[in-house]
Formats: C-alpha cells, structure tokens, sequence
C-alpha cells in the first residue's frame, strides 16, 4: 500500500483527522488523500473537484485548511469602460466571476454606453481599513479617562501599532463609549492590502499596550464589531471602511435612446421609485442601488478579495438626474474593500484576472494600485447600475435572463 492509501485508510476508518493529514504527506499529496477519503466516505467521486491547477505547497498555511481541491467558477470580461479618475486613467476590461447569466452582458451593455458617452469620473474620498477592540473596566468614570488619555497620546499609539507592520500606518483612534465598555476604532492606510490581518495584529499590539499602560483595562476582543468587518453598520457608512469612493457619468439622451432603447426621465422615474421610494419602504439599510452586490461579488470572485466583505461592500447609493434629456448617474460606495496583494490576491488565477486591469501586486508609491483597482471597481459598478436601471424601465429584465439565464430565444 503506499503512502497516500495508508492515509486514505486511516481516515476512513477514523484514525486520523482530516487537517492532521498535512502533518504526514506533502501539502499535495495531502490534498489528494482527503478528496480520496471524502470519496470513500461519502461513495461520491469528486474529479472534478480534484481538477486544479493550484499548488497546494503554495495555500497551506496561507489561504485555506482540509483543503480537498478547487471550486471553479467561469469567469468573463465587461469592457472595455473609460476612466478618468486619479490612479485609474484610460480603458479597462473588468473581469467578472459568475453563474448568474445576463450579468457580465449587464455590466458590458453599460460599459458599451459609457465608453460612448466619454470617460467615467471616479475620485476616492476617503481611504483607512478599520479594527475597533472592545476594553471593559469597573466604572464608566475609567473607561471615559482611558478613552481621554488614547486621543490625547495618538503619537505613542501609533508607534507602538506600526512597530509590526512595514506598510501599515495608524490615521486615526476614535473611542466610542457604552457604560463601563469602550471601543477604539483604529483607522489604519494599508497600503495596497486590504488590510485586516494587517490592522489586527496592531491591533491586538496595541491592546496589550493599552493594557499594561491601564491596569483597569481589559480587552475583552480585538473586534468588537464597531470595526465593522463583514457586517453592515451605521459606523461603516458614516465614516467609511476601507475607501470610500465615487464614479460618476453624463449620457447624452440619444446614446441612451439608441442603445438602451429608454430615456433620461424613464430611468430617473425608475430610480427614484426602485432604488430609493422601493428601497425606503422596505426598510432597506444603506443599499439604495440596484445591484452593486451583483457586480461587487463577482468581481470579487475574480481576484482573490475576500468575499465574506461583499456585505459591506455592496452597500451604497446610485443617484440619478435628468438634465434635459442628458442622464447624470453617480454610485457612492462607503465601504469598499479592496487590495491587490495579500489574501487571495496570490492565487494564479485571481492573481491574472487583477493582471487584466493592471493591478496586480503592490503600487509604486504603496496604496496607488490598491485606489486604481477601488475606481476600476467603482466605474464597473455604475456600469452595471446604468444598464439594469435601462433594463427595468423598458420591462426586459425576465426576457434578458430567460435568454441568457435558461438559453432560451424568445
Ligand atoms: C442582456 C442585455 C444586455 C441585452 O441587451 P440588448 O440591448 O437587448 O442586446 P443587444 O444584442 O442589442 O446588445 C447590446 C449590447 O449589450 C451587450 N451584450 C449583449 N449580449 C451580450 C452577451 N451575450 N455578452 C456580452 N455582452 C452582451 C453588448 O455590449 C452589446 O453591444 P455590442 O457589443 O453588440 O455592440 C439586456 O437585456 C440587459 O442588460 N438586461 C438586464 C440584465 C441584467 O441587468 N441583469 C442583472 C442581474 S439582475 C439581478 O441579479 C438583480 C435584481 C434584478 O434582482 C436586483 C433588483 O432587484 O433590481
Ligand atoms: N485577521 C483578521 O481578523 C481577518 C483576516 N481576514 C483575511 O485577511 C487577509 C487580508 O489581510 P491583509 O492584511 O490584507 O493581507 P495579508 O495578511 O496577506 O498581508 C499583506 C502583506 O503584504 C505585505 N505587503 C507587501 N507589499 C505591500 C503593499 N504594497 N501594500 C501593503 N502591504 C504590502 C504586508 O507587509 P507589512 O505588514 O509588513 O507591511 C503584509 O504582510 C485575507 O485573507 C482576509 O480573508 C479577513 C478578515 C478578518
């Protein structure tokens, strides 16, 4: 029997535990061995699944645990869409990671009308990744001075946060207090990483300080949801998360009439009355678009971001004025997560699909390609909401998806 079989056959049998495998086999060798067991287990073959390009030497430790194989998810392009912001400047194309059919047509057709209309406008209007531990103390009278003392001594703050990371430097400290409970919402420019492992290990550097400093004090989390990672908040969208960022365009009325087939004053009914009256009365928080979650996840999917941030990232407002028969469209994202080194950002595939805009790796200063790829981002966005808009007011969104969605010709 060799070696890989041995394995399969303890782990079938319960004598090893899926992750101890990496302790016995190479890191390869041990991602065949569990998709071998799970087939065994389970009496499913999975060859698909097995069927990957990816080095698993080069995830262990770094992107993924009990690794079995790969997902894989078809990936095309929109584009090319015209920019004119200040890191991104001229065409383009936007890969784009889905199942969904019509959505990469979707963004295209609205990059198509963009590109006709001129370039795009985007400007990033704020930048900082955030990490807001939780201290505890007896009295609130502890947490207030504990609270007074972090914004008045920010210098030593900072030194002590950047003392582990080369990258990373501290903007601001922001104490939110709640009876004996503070929270400090460390805003962090990270450069052209995304940046949460970064911010959490100054952090959690920082909260060790804090400690020492301040006997009183306990760090009862490192995140204590007023950061706020992978969740939608009130603190997100009023002081942003990550960058915060704006695309903006003027479609002259007949490029609308030609190739949307709709008006300047049909798609600004269809705002008003979809995104903001439709979104108001069902309570929606922070999401007065149409589907920047459509566009965000599959670019997203694309290039290694991390997915989970789609929640807060897809949060944002699309404006929309008819000026005289001419449209002006606007998307806002509050919080806009993303980076172009670290996390998935290193895998091959994720890694050539950044390549395609031009934004793979790190910037040159650090931070400029992490803000061109956020207003390539932001452009792919307001194509997306210029053209499902159009969709909508001319009543073709189900005629689109049982197309391009079942493959069926109507
Ligand atoms: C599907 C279209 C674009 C057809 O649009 P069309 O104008 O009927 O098609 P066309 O054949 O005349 O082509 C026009 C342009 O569309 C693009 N285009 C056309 N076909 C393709 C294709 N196969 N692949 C790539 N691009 C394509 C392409 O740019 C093309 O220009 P050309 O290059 O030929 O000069 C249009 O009907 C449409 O956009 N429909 C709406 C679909 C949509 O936006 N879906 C989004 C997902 S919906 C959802 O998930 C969220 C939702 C709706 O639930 C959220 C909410 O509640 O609002
Ligand atoms: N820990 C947590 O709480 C959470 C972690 N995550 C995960 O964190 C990962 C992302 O964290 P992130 O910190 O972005 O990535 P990484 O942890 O992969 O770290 C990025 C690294 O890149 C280095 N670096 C090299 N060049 C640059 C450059 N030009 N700009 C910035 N950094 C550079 C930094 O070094 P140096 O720091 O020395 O400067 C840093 O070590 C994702 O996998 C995500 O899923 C997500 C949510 C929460």
């Amino acid at each position: 029997m060799d070696k890989i079989e041995e394995v399969v056959d303890k782990v079938v049998k319960g004598e090893i535990e899926l992750h101890k495998v990496d302790e016995i086999l190479d890191a390869n060798a041990a991602m065949v061995a569990r998709r071998l067991a799970i087939e065994r287990i389970t009496g499913k073959g999975l060859p698909s699944i097995g069927s990957t390009i990816i080095d698993y030497a080069e995830i262990k430790d770094r992107n993924a645990e009990n690794v079995i194989g790969a997902t894989q998810i078809p990936l095309g392009v929109a584009g090319p869409v015209l920019i004119e912001g200040d890191y991104a400047r001229g065409g383009f194309l936007v890969p784009l990671a889905t199942t969904e059919g019509a959505l990469i047509a979707s963004v295209n057709r609205g990059m198509k009308v963009l590109r006709l209309s001129g370039y795009v406008k985007t400007k990033i209007i704020r930048d900082g990744m955030t990490r807001a531990p939780v201290f505890s103390f007896d009295s609130a009278i502890e947490a207030y001075s504990f609270s007074a003392w972090v914004k008045e001594n920010f210098e030593t703050i900072r030194k002590v946060a950047e003392r582990t990371t080369s990258h990373g430097k501290l903007k601001s400290v922001e104490p939110f207090q709640l009876g004996n409970n503070v929270w400090i919402r460390f805003e962090f420019d990270t450069g052209d990483a995304m940046g949460m492992n970064m911010v959490t290990v100054a952090a959690e550097a920082v909260s060790s300080f804090l400690e020492e400093r301040f006997p009183g004090a306990r760090c009862v989390a490192v995140s204590g949801n007023m950061c706020s990672d992978k969740k939608q908040s009130v603190t997100n969208e009023l002081l942003g998360r990550g960058k915060t960022v704006v695309a903006e365009a003027l479609i002259p009325s007949e490029v609308i009439e030609k190739n949307l087939r709709t008006t300047a004053e049909k798609i600004e009914e269809t705002n008003l009355k979809k995104n903001w009256l439709g979104g108001a009365r069902a309570g929606t928080l922070f999401q007065f678009n149409a589907h920047f979650a459509n566009v965000i996840a599959a670019i997203f999917i694309a290039t290694g971001q991390d997915v989970a941030q789609v929640v807060e990232s897809s949060t944002g407002y699309t404006w929309v004025e008819n000026r005289s028969g001419n449209l002006y469209i606007s998307v806002t994202l509050p919080s806009l997560e993303v980076g172009t080194v670290g996390g998935g950002t290193r895998l091959p595939t994720q890694r050539e699909a950044l390549s395609i805009m031009g934004v793979d790796g790190g910037g040159d200063p650090p931070g400029s390609k992490a803000r061109k790829f956020a207003e390539i981002v932001s452009a792919a966005v307001l194509a997306g909401e210029l053209n499902l808009l159009s969709a909508l007011s001319t009543r073709e969104l189900g005629k689109a998806h049982m197309r391009l969605g079942r493959g069926i010709k109507l």
